[in-house]
C-alpha cells in the first residue's frame, strides 16, 4: 500500500514537474510575443511622429516661399514687406500649433531707430516654436504664456494662479456628503440641512443613507432629496452647484469618486484627524457657508488622474475596462505576495525604468502628503500639475522618487516574466488585479475637483503641512552661544 502510495506521489511530482515547464515554456514565449510586440509598437510610433514632422516641416515651407519671407531683411522694401506680412500672420492668430520668431522681427520700433539698430536685430536667425496637440484649440493658451520679444522667448505664467469662483446666479441646490458611523457628523448634519433649507431656501440633496437617519430624527425632513440607484449619481453633476463634505479627507476623496466627469465645488468640513483637503471649522459653519454661497471665493482646482487597465487579451490600447479616476493616487503593489512586484514602466513612449520592490505609486500633487509622502516622495503644491512617480520599498540603492510633466501617459506593465501579478487601488480603494501582460495607462484627467480655499490656495497648502504634519517643526536656536563675529 506505502509502495503504491510513494509510485502515485511521485507520478504525481513527475506530472507537476512537466507543466511547470510547460507553463515557464509559454510564459517565455509570452514575454517573447511581447516583447516583438513593444518593438512593433515603438516602430509605428517613431514612423508616425517622422510623418507628422515632415507634414509640419512641408506646410512651413509651403508658406514661407508661398506668403513670408521670413529670412533676414537685407532692405527697407523687404523690411515693409515683411511688416505687413507678419501682421497679417499675428493677427490671423499665427499657425495652427506654433509661432514664428519672425513675427516679433517685425520691429514696432523700427521706425525711430537707427540702421545699424535695425540691421544687429535682423541678423538674429528666424525659427519657429511649434508643439503637438490633439484639438484644434487645444493648445490656444500656449500662445499666452509663451510670448517673443524680438526673437527672444520669454514665460509669462507657468501654471494657473489663484482662481476665483464668483457666482452668475444664486446657488440653489447644495449635496451634502458625510462620513458614516460618526455621531458628530450626523448631529452637524441636521444642523446644516435646517439651516440651508429654511434660511437660504436651498434644495438639499443627501445620500440614501443620511435621508433615513434624517427621517429617523424628524419626519419634517421629507424635503430633503436623494436618488434610488447609482445610475442616478451620474446626473448629479447637472443638479448640483455646491457639494459639502463633513469628515476628513476621505469624505473629499470619496466626494470625488462619485463624479466619473465634472465635479462641482466642493466645500470640505473639517470632522476628521488630519484634513489636508479639509480647510473650514464645524463650528463656524453658517458664516462659511454665507460667504460661499455669497462669493467670490477663492478655490484649488486638484488635478485628477484618469486610470485604465488594460488586459493582456485586449486589442489595442482603448478596449479597456471602465476607467477610474483619482484625486489621490493609484498604487500598483505586491498585494497579499511575498514576492518583488516587478513592473515596467513607460512614460510615452520612452521606457522608464523596472520597478522591483513593494510597488509603485503614480500620485496627483494633491496625493503628495498622503501615501506618497511616506513613501519618501516630495510634498507637492495642489496646483502644480505633474504626474508623481514614487516608488514603494524599492530594493535598490539609487530609485529616486520623479516628478513628470503633467502631458505624458505612464503605463506600467506587469511582464511575462513576472513571479507573481499585481494589484493597483485607487485612492486606497477597489482593488484590480493585473497579471502578466496587463498594464496601467495613467494620464492627467480633463476634470478637476475645485474645492474651496479657506483662504488661498498657498496659505492652505502651508497651513496643512505645519498643522497636520509639524513639518520642519523644531525648537528655535537660543540667542546665546558663538557667533561669527566671535570667530
Ligand atoms: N502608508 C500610508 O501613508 C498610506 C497607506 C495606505 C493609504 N494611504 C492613503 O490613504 C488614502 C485613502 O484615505 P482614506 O481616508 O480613504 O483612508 P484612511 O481612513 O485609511 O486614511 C488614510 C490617512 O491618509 C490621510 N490622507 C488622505 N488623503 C490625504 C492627502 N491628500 N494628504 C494628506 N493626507 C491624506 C487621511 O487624512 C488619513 O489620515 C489613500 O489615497 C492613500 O493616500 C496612506
Ligand atoms: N459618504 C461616505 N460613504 C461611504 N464611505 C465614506 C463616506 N465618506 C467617507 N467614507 C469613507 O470613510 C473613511 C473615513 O473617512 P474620513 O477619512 O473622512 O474620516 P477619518 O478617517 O475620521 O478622517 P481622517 O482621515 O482625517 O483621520 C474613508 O475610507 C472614506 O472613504
Amino acid at each position: 500500500m506505502d509502495e503504491h502510495l510513494i509510485e502515485f506521489s511521485e507520478a504525481l511530482r513527475t506530472v507537476a514537474k512537466a507543466l511547470r515547464r510547460a507553463a515557464e515554456g509559454k510564459a517565455s514565449a509570452q514575454a517573447e510575443a511581447a516583447e516583438w510586440k513593444r518593438r512593433y509598437e515603438l516602430e509605428r510610433t517613431r514612423n508616425i511622429q517622422m510623418e507628422q514632422k515632415a507634414r509640419m516641416a512641408e506646410q512651413f515651407s509651403a508658406e514661407k516661399n508661398g506668403d513670408i519671407d521670413c529670412e533676414r531683411v537685407k532692405n527697407s522694401d523687404n523690411q515693409s514687406m515683411l511688416q505687413n506680412e507678419s501682421n497679417e500672420h499675428s493677427e490671423t492668430g499665427c499657425m495652427k500649433h506654433g509661432i514664428w520668431s519672425h513675427e516679433v522681427l517685425r520691429d514696432r520700433e523700427s521706425d525711430s531707430n537707427s540702421n545699424a539698430d535695425r540691421n544687429k536685430i535682423m541678423r538674429k536667425a528666424s525659427f519657429k516654436l511649434s508643439w503637438w496637440c490633439n484639438g484644434e484649440n487645444g493648445d490656444q493658451h500656449k500662445h499666452d504664456i509663451v510670448s517673443f520679444e524680438r526673437g527672444n522667448i520669454t514665460t509669462a505664467e507657468r501654471s494657473s494662479k489663484q482662481i476665483s469662483l464668483k457666482w452668475e446666479s444664486d446657488p440653489q441646490t447644495v449635496l451634502i456628503l458625510t462620513k458614516p458611523n460618526s455621531v458628530s457628523v450626523r448631529i452637524l448634519c441636521v444642523q446644516m440641512v435646517r439651516w440651508l433649507r429654511e434660511r437660504k431656501k436651498l434644495n438639499v440633496y443627501v445620500e440614501p443613507r443620511v435621508k433615513v437617519e434624517l427621517l429617523a430624527e424628524s419626519s419634517n425632513f421629507s424635503y430633503v432629496q436623494t436618488w434610488k440607484d447609482d445610475s442616478e449619481i451620474s446626473h448629479l453633476h447637472m443638479k448640483v452647484d455646491l457639494v459639502i463634505t463633513l469628515g476628513g479627507d476621505g469624505t473629499v476623496l470619496w466626494a470625488a469618486s462619485m463624479f466619473k466627469g465634472p465635479v462641482p465645488p466642493i466645500v470640505p468640513f473639517s470632522l476628521g484627524s488630519l484634513g489636508f483637503m479639509t480647510p473650514f471649522h464645524s463650528e463656524h459653519f453658517k458664516d462659511c457657508l454665507d460667504s460661499v454661497l455669497r462669493g467670490p471665493i477663492s478655490i484649488t482646482l486638484r488635478h485628477r488622474l484618469l486610470c485604465r487597465v488594460v488586459r493582456d487579451a485586449a486589442k489595442n490600447e482603448y478596449e479597456t475596462e471602465e476607467p477610474f479616476l483619482v484625486l489621490n493616487e493609484v498604487t500598483i503593489d505586491r498585494g497579499i505576495s511575498s514576492y518583488l512586484t516587478n513592473l515596467e514602466c513607460y512614460c510615452d513612449n520612452s521606457f522608464v525604468t523596472c520597478v522591483q520592490g513593494d510597488g509603485l505609486i503614480l500620485s496627483t500633487t494633491s496625493g503628495s502628503t498622503a501615501y506618497s509622502l511616506a513613501a519618501g516622495g516630495s510634498m507637492v503644491h495642489p496646483q502644480v500639475p505633474g504626474i508623481l512617480f514614487t516608488p514603494i520599498c524599492p530594493h535598490s540603492l539609487s530609485f529616486r522618487p520623479l516628478i513628470l510633466p503633467e502631458h505624458v501617459t505612464v503605463r506600467i506593465m506587469v511582464p511575462f516574466n513576472s513571479r507573481s501579478p499585481a494589484w493597483a487601488s485607487f485612492d486606497g480603494k477597489d482593488r484590480k488585479l493585473l497579471a502578466a501582460g496587463d498594464a496601467l495607462l495613467c494620464s492627467m484627467a480633463p476634470w478637476p475637483v475645485p474645492t474651496a480655499c479657506q483662504v488661498d490656495s498657498t496659505n492652505d497648502f502651508l497651513r496643512s503641512i505645519h498643522d497636520g504634519l509639524h513639518w520642519n517643526l523644531r525648537k528655535t536656536q537660543s540667542f546665546d552661544g558663538p557667533r561669527d563675529r566671535d570667530l
